[in-house]
């Protein structure tokens, strides 16, 4: 679907020199996907990822990969380029939080599949369908809005493969949020979403801190996800579309 904003492109960055960036190394701790406790490795392959079901041991787990596990202070990928970041992994890491909370609930056994969530919280008008009401923060609604963010993540990580040397991460970034996400968010999130992508290291440094190898190993990885993520999308997306999910308040 064509992005309704795409002719307002003027916060673009072709140029992304950030502060971070000026001594070859962002600031702060890294956190590597490659850091994954060998549990959470497990985790993360034997789930949705891989077009599984059993989303909730492993998304959840899967996102923090990302975002560098729960503690704010600990390692964390999107804060290695830079602070401004932080209300992006907050929002990630909040909504993480809400479904781990309910898989960890009294009614945690509901919420073992996308699918038994979905209907659990259907069947018991647990969720709000039309406008927010008393249930703003049901998990069909937070699982929603990860899975938009998961939309924005196949589309860079596509760009991000197919790029070559001089291509810029925040032009990258912002085009495929331009697809996807940005579709979603009230303009002032976005004027603020696509500044901060303007601040993303340049493609050698971000590649270094993905910490997978040179740039051709890094290509392989991505190789490997973007069908996953691919794959993981679309049954989310279809459960969602037959269920009339997709544009939950
Ligand atoms: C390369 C790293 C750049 C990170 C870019 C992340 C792209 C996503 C931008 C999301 C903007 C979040 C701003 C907040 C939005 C909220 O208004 C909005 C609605 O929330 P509400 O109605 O419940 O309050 N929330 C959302 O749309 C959900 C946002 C979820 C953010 C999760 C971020 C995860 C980022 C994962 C990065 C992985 C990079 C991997 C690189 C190797």
């Amino acid at each position: 679907m064509e992005a309704p904003n795409r002719g307002r492109r003027t916060l673009r960055c072709g140029n992304a020199v950030p502060p971070v960036a000026q001594d070859g190394e962002p600031p702060g701790p890294k956190a590597r996907p490659a850091d994954l406790e060998p549990q959470q490795c497990r985790q993360v392959k034997g789930c949705g990822w891989t077009g599984g079901l059993d989303w909730p041991s492993g998304v959840p787990v899967g996102w923090q990969a990302f975002l560098g596990r729960q503690e704010y202070s600990e390692q964390r990928l999107l804060n290695s380029f830079g602070n401004v970041f932080t209300f992006i992994s907050r929002d990630g890491f909040n909504k993480i939080q809400i479904l781990v909370n309910f898989l960890n609930g009294e009614n945690g056994s509901h919420y073992v599949t996308i699918q038994s969530m979905v209907k659990y919280e259907l069947d018991n008008q647990l969720v709000d369908l039309d406008k927010r009401g008393s249930h703003p923060e049901s998990g069909s609604r937070t699982l929603l809005h990860l899975h938009r963010t998961l939309r924005w993540l196949e589309l860079f990580f596509e760009r991000l493969r197919t790029s070559t040397e001089d291509s810029k991460t925040s032009v990258m970034c912002t085009d495929a949020y331009i697809e996807s996400l940005s579709q979603h968010h009230p303009l002032g999130i976005q004027t603020a979403v696509r500044n901060t992508f303007c601040d993303l290291p340049g493609r050698p440094t971000f590649f270094e801190v993905m910490n997978v190898g040179g740039a051709e190993k890094v290509v392989d990885m991505l190789g490997d996800a973007v069908p996953m993520i691919s794959k993981v999308y679309q049954i989310t997306e279809d459960l969602y579309a037959q269920n009339n999910l997709l544009a939950l308040p």
